[in-house]
């Protein structure tokens, strides 16, 4: 509590578990809790991260205060000697866009991921005390998406060892990349490489953009912001940027060169690292989207929460109060199926950062296999998850009705700052289709002996699938996590079986995949969605302490995949999966669900554990003393300096005098 009454304490009276434990199992660890815990309160109690009135700043102004914040923020980290983990933490809590994330988050990922253990020793140093700040410039203003169609070139010259790099046309600009704009010193430029008049594929090189003395663009270089983006504050504290080369030179050993090296002479030498790793970072990155998608999403759900118990609307009895609003039937089947989409992310999250790292120390030890299934692990759970967040935030703000549209309620910022993420680190429709290939390949292969392997293990069973049925009698028994499983496990499987059988009719498997490909993306969703669902039930195995927090997580598990088996009925009974009735009795489960959630989900909400400072919305203040405070905020807008407006003289009393001369 931040001091005050506690307008919400009734509520908080209610939980059936273990708060704190809670918070626990929603940090990961008592670790990862003390961290985020001391740096969250380090940075909401430090004036100097004020987020007050963001939104009314204009770009140059909004721009400066986060120049000033992320320097203040690097001082912070110095000055306390925070590790690396605090350090993200601190820079996670400044809930601030920034040139940061990209120099950490992309940049120097990509250095590591990309680059020879020399290239590594060379730079690491310099990006890791900020002497060189970076951004990842990939995408142009022409492509995006189709990174083998990129047009910057890198074209050797042997006479001098070094390569040039030029932009060729207008839509070889880069355009995008962020940090780039006013702020990155280098870039981890992809180009296509050219040696001997031969094209050799997409690579990355590491150019430098500004001069280290005045910040001015290197002769050849012209660099700018491209402009602003959705919503008032948001994505506009980033400097997104254009870029384009005009043959600047750079040294040979420039080029990343952990996959393909190119010799002195100019020959180019592939590694027997896979191609596929230049496309590493991506990988990284989408995997810390799917863990940041649970953070999103349960930060709306926070607000929408503890306001839907705030707000009160009808049924007043005898001059008694009126009816929460988070008591509406209505409003709980909304609101709660997020509330557990948000837990079941945060697991699929840590899930998906175990796998990460397991793929790499593979790759560190030469093994490529699993490389694959964290590509389409990485690309899936990025799509699903960044778009039901998406999505999520704006149910949130409808459900906070007419309040939420306002920025202090903190929904508008939080949407437009979250909704390109549906669109960076890959197009989710795009990535979906990535994952399609891989579920079509796999079914393909399904005779021929080779057994697939993790998430699309099942597919393995697929002759028992094909002739699965569900045999729930009774509402109860959809709490059986071994029938879920199944259902969701058959539904994917038959999906994706239904779509092979079409593309099998086509000729040419291209036009195929491409006339089927909007059936491939439901197939890939059911695909995903089954991997969320059977992470939370393998979470609910581990031994988890506390006073009625494994209940909880059951109860929410359980209302997870009964929302998405009523919310997709469709799928299931056209693939004969369950029978409508049984469907029904899902939806009866689903409610019985939702009553048991309705007491703990204030409780539910505090266990994320967010400050009021991070929070930033009066309506998902703690204290839930939402009233006085909208008021308040109100008269702080600009347009209250003055009680008659700027522009009264001009435009309204002109125009009130001649209504009044046409009456008389
Ligand atoms: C308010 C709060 C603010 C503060 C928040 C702080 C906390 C934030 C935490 C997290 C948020 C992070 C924020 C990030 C900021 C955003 C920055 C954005 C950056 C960008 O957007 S960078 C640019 C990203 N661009 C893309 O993603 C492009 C998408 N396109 C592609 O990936 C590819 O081109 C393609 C895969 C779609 C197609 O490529 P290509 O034609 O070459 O390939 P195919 O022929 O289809 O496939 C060939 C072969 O390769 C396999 N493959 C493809 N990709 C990969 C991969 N990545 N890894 C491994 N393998 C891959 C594919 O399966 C094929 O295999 P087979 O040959 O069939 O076996
Ligand atoms: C806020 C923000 C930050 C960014 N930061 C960076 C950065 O730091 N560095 C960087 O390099 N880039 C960055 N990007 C660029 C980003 O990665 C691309 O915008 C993204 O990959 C999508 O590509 P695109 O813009 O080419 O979309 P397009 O591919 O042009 O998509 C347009 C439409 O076409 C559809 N489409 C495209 N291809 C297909 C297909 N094969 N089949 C079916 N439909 C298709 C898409 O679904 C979409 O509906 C950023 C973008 C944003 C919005």
């Amino acid at each position: 509590m931040e001091g005050g009454v506690d307008y919400l304490a009734d509520e908080r009276k209610k939980a059936e578990f273990d708060v704190q434990q809670m918070k626990i199992v929603w940090a990961g660890s008592h670790h990862t809790f003390e961290i985020s815990d001391r740096i969250s309160k380090l940075v909401a109690n430090d004036p100097a991260f004020s987020k007050d009135e963001r939104t009314m700043l204009p770009r140059k102004e909004l721009f400066k205060n986060t120049l000033r914040k992320a320097s203040y923020a690097w001082k912070r980290i110095n000055d306390l000697h925070l590790s690396e983990e605090e350090a993200s933490q601190l820079r996670f809590y400044v809930d601030e866009p920034a040139f940061t994330d990209l120099h950490w988050g992309m940049f120097i990922p990509a250095i590591k991921g990309q680059g020879t253990d020399e290239q590594q020793k060379k730079w690491l140093p310099l990006a890791y005390k900020m002497q060189i700040i970076g951004c990842y410039a990939q995408t142009e203003l022409g492509h995006g998406s189709n990174v083998q169609g990129l047009e910057t070139t890198a074209t050797f010259d042997p006479q001098t060892d070094e390569f040039v790099i030029h932009s060729p046309t207008l839509t070889s600009s880069k355009w995008w990349p962020g940090g780039l704009g006013k702020v990155s010193t280098h870039g981890v430029v992809y180009a296509r490489l050219i040696t001997d008049g031969q094209e050799h594929g997409i690579h990355g090189f590491i150019v430098q953009l500004r001069r280290l003395e005045d910040h001015r663009p290197l002769p050849g270089i012209i660099i700018g912001d491209i402009g602003m983006k959705f919503g008032n504050g948001a994505y506009n504290t980033m400097d997104n940027g254009v870029l384009r080369f005009d043959h600047v030179r750079i040294p040979r050993d420039q080029m990343l060169m952990r996959v393909s090296q190119v010799t002195r002479d100019g020959k180019v030498v592939q590694s027997d690292v896979p191609r596929q790793l230049v496309y590493g970072t991506m990988v990284y990155v989408r995997q810390t989207i799917v863990q940041d998608a649970s953070c999103a999403l349960s930060r709306a759900v926070c607000i929408a929460t503890r306001y839907s118990a705030v707000r009160r609307q009808f049924g007043s009895h005898n001059g008694g109060p009126e009816t929460q609003v988070i008591d509406y039937k209505t409003q709980q089947s909304r609101l709660f199926p997020l509330l557990a989409s948000a837990y079941a992310f945060r697991f699929v999250g840590e899930w998906l950062k175990w796998l990460y790292t397991d793929v790499t120390q593979r790759l560190q030890a030469n093994d490529f296999s699993t490389l694959p299934e964290a590509h389409a692990c990485t690309a899936g759970l990025k799509s699903l998850t960044t778009s039901v967040t998406a999505d999520g935030i704006e149910e949130c703000r409808k459900l906070c009705g007419g309040h939420g549209y306002l920025c202090t309620s903190g929904l508008p910022e939080l949407f437009a700052v979250y909704v390109p993420a549906c669109t960076y680190e890959g197009d989710n429709i795009v990535l979906m289709l990535q994952v399609a290939r891989i579920l079509m390949k796999t079914v393909s292969q399904l005779g021929s002996g080779k057994l697939p392997v993790g998430t699309m293990a099942y597919m393995g069973r697929i002759e028992h699938l094909l002739q699965y049925r569900c045999n729930v009698q009774k509402a109860e028994d959809w709490l059986n996590p071994a029938i879920v499983l199944e259902a969701f496990e058959a539904r994917a499987a038959r999906m994706s079986v239904s779509c092979a059988k079409k593309l099998s009719k086509f000729a040419n498997p291209e036009e195929g995949f491409a006339e089927l490909s909007a059936d491939l993306v439901e197939a890939v969703v059911a695909h995903c969605q089954l991997i969320v669902v059977s992470k939370f039930i393998e979470k609910l195995q581990q031994d988890i302490p506390g006073k009625g927090v494994k209940q909880q997580l059951k109860v929410l598990c359980g209302v997870y995949y009964l929302f998405l088996l009523h919310k997709h009925q469709g799928d299931f009974l056209a693939t004969s999966c369950v029978t409508p009735k049984q469907a029904s009795l899902a939806n009866d489960q689903l409610r019985v669900l939702y009553s048991q959630v309705r007491p703990n989900a204030i409780a539910l909400v505090d266990a994320f554990n967010y400050t009021d400072h991070f929070l930033g919305s009066i309506l998902g203040r703690y204290d839930g003393n939402v009233y006085p405070k909208l008021y308040e905020a109100a008269w702080k807008d600009p347009l209250n300096d003055s009680v008659v407006p700027d522009g009264y003289h001009q435009y309204i009393r002109p125009l009130l005098k001649q209504q009044r001369s046409a009456k008389l």
